[in-house]
């Protein structure tokens, strides 16, 4: 398994149980959906799943690393070269042009691959905008970006947290449609939280988060 998360509970300081023995697994290049009510805990797994927190109990182990043996520096390694996020919000610079953003990721990692992001590019509908800067673009295209940058890092796994939900009907499927061919095409699994069942079920395997576990 490329992610192993076993048993993993978590509460916030002075908060109720978020997780309790919530156990989830994917292989690589697989791709699971995360439904689940408003404040099931869908945002905090992710979060766990991205090193970005820490948890009380279980282990996850990622890639053939247990997280409990990571330190900071590891942690940062982690979502550098292996894991990318990408969120409702699409968080590009707005300073930098499409093109610069997109390779933005792979220079900081020191992977930049020009033939890559060219590719990425292009599945993704940018050609025509990459001299463009973010306020430019529809929500769509820049949503499509942010994919593009998680991706120019190839990463093993990438987390999608609600990455339509800024958008309409038309262009959320259009964006889901071309990141579900970008991480098919790069053997990269994906582990995507939708509140939409319509979405959900675009994906391998489906998991609901309630009461604190998956089911
Ligand atoms: N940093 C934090 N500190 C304290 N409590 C938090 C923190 N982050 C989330 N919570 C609480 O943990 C619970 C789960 O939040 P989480 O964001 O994971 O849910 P979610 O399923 O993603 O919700 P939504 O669908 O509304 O985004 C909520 O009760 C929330 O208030």
């Amino acid at each position: 398994m490329l992610l192993t998360v076993d048993q993993v509970s978590k509460t916030y300081p002075g908060g109720r149980p978020v997780l309790q023995d919530a156990s989830i697994s994917l292989a690589q290049g697989e791709s699971l959906s995360l439904t689940g009510e408003s404040g099931s805990g869908k945002s905090t797994l992710l979060h766990l799943v991205a090193a970005l927190d820490g948890f009380d109990a279980g282990q996850i182990t990622f890639d053939g690393i247990s997280y409990s043996t990571l330190d900071d520096g590891g942690r940062a390694a982690l979502r550098r070269n292996r894991v990318a996020l990408v969120f409702q919000q699409f968080n590009l610079i707005p300073s930098l042009t499409v093109a610069q953003n997109l390779a933005f990721h792979a220079r900081l990692a020191g992977r930049h691959d020009p033939a890559w992001t060219t590719e990425i590019a292009g599945r993704l509908g940018l050609d025509g905008v990459l001299d463009h800067f973010p306020e430019q673009l529809s929500g769509g295209q820049q949503q499509r970006v942010a994919i593009g940058r998680a991706m120019s890092v190839r990463p093993k796994l990438l987390l999608a947290d609600e990455p339509t939900g800024n958008l309409d009907e038309v262009a959320a499927k259009a964006v889901l449609d071309l990141m579900l061919d970008l991480v098919r095409v790069s053997g990269t699994a994906l582990l995507l939280v939708t509140h939409s069942q319509s979405v959900a079920v675009r994906l391998d395997r489906q998991a609901h988060l309630a009461g604190g576990r998956v089911t």
